[in-house]
């Protein structure tokens, strides 16, 4: 990848990956027709697609690129026939645990290299508390038989980590529990699942606490099934929000934006040090508030990211970095040590590719010091290992479009778990030209 000449266009980023997981595992256990406008058609969920349909679900892409799901109604999922391949997706095994985990069927759960040392234990934990039964491979991991139990026990349970998924892996498996199923969760983290679920009828309540947002579902549910227009992600519009921002002359829009503030942390750093970001046409499409992006050109400046940013950001800490390479100064993120469990260890891997084309980096166990050039190109002339992580293959196609000497990735194919379009969206913006 070579430095851009020039950014600019109007561009669209495909649907998000949370939602678009969501969509298919309450659709399919609703009863009745749901469709989807907008699905993330990127490998993960695509692996969340044939696990439902292996566990019964008819779930049908028309022509027109909306997708049609009969789902099976909760409690009605089957046992699959074959092992589950989740590909790279921690959000589709940790979720899928969860629907497991209450119905009366067995599952073995199998995944790439990446997802295979990832830590399970998180679910694990809670998900035996309601009876399930999980036989792991040593330190809790893939592959992993997960046998479920009805009636399962509903717990009440306050996360020991800030993850949108563990929180999810339990209020999915309350779903099918009779009873009182409740989540504390000390630090917000991504709503999706909670504004789903009382989207497609189920009984549930967020209340605020001294201990953190108390979140409890009345099992067992009944699903209705609803029309879901799914909005664009905010971790896929980040790259082109600090594309734009470090690239000279550069002039991007991005439509249909989610703007969930669980998910925007992103756009509050990137503000903190002087991006050029306007928001447009702000609105609510399918529940989620959504707006337009336009971004310009701007000088960044190093700042200490405020810890509290964390769980709203936690995917747009490697594009981040590469923004902190491009700033002033000597940018500063703690607090997110679970950089270092995701589909590779974030931390060292930027560390390390940023430092292959000379920017100074400093690991800490629970983030990165980052000095940045002030605007300048960094030096470049490296070739990436991208560990199976799509987020450190697009954040380096990144790093590269100011870069003085090529930046060349070991392989690119990861991109297509979340972004399958993220090099013609690069193209059509005049960067491979
Ligand atoms: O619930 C979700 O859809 C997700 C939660 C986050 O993971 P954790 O729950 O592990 O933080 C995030 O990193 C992932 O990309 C998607
Ligand atoms: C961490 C991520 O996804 P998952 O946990 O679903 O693999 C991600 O998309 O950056």
């Amino acid at each position: 990848m070579r430095a851009a000449a020039a950014l600019r266009g109007t561009i669209a980023v495909p649907g998000d990956k949370s939602i678009s997981h969501r969509s298919l595992m309450l659709s399919a256990l609703a009863v009745g027709e749901s469709r989807v406008e907008g699905l993330l058609e990127g490998e993960d969920v695509l692996a969340t697609a044939a696990a439902m349909r292996a566990m019964g679900a008819d779930i049908v892409r028309q022509d027109d690129g909306v997708w049609v799901i009969h789902g099976v109604g909760v409690g009605g999922l089957l046992q699959p026939e074959t092992a589950l391949d989740m590909g790279n997706s921690g959000t589709s095994t940790r979720l899928l645990m969860g629907l497991v985990a209450s119905h009366p069927i067995t599952a073995t759960f199998i995944g790439d290299a990446s997802l295979s040392k990832r830590p399970m234990g998180r679910v694990i934990d809670p998900l035996s508390q309601m009876g399930a039964q999980f036989q792991d491979t040593p330190g809790g991991r893939l592959p992993m038989m997960v046998r479920g139990i009805n009636p399962a026990v509903p717990i009440r349970y306050t996360l020991p980590v800030a993850s949108a998924q563990v929180k999810s892996a339990i209020l999915l498996a309350g779903l099918n529990t009779p009873g009182e199923t409740t989540v504390i969760e000390p630090v917000a983290t991504r709503d999706h699942s909670e504004r789903m679920l009382a989207g497609f009828g189920a009984d549930l309540t967020v209340t605020p606490s001294p201990e953190g947002r108390v979140i409890t579902i009345r099992g067992e549910a009944e699903l209705k099934p609803q029309n879901i227009v799914v909005p664009g992600d905010p971790s896929s519009a980040a790259f082109w929000l600090v594309a734009a921002s470090i690239v000279p002359g550069a002039d991007v829009t991005v439509t249909n934006v989610g703007m969930n503030p669980t998910r925007t942390g992103i756009i509050a750093a990137l503000k903190m040090m002087g991006a050029d970001i306007t928001e447009l046409n702000a609105r609510i499409v399918g529940g989620e508030p959504v707006a337009d992006l336009r971004i310009r050109h701007a000088p960044l400046s190093a700042i200490e990211v405020p810890p509290e940013l964390t769980p709203s950001m936690i995917d747009e800490y490697p594009v981040l970095f590469v923004a902190a390479a491009y700033a002033k100064g000597t940018t500063i993120a703690r607090g997110a040590e679970e950089l270092r469990v995701k589909e590779s260890d974030r931390i060292t891997a930027m560390a390390e590719a940023l430092g292959a084309c000379g920017v100074v980096c400093k690991e800490f166990e629970d983030g990165m010091a980052v000095t940045g050039t002030g605007g300048e190109s960094i030096p470049g002339g490296a070739t990436i290992a991208t560990l199976l992580d799509h987020r450190i293959a697009m954040s380096m196609t990144i790093a590269a479009l100011h870069a003085r000497e090529p930046i060349t990735l070991d392989d690119a194919a990861p991109v297509a778990t979340s972004y399958p379009i993220f090099f013609d969206t690069l193209e059509k913006l005049g960067a491979l030209a």
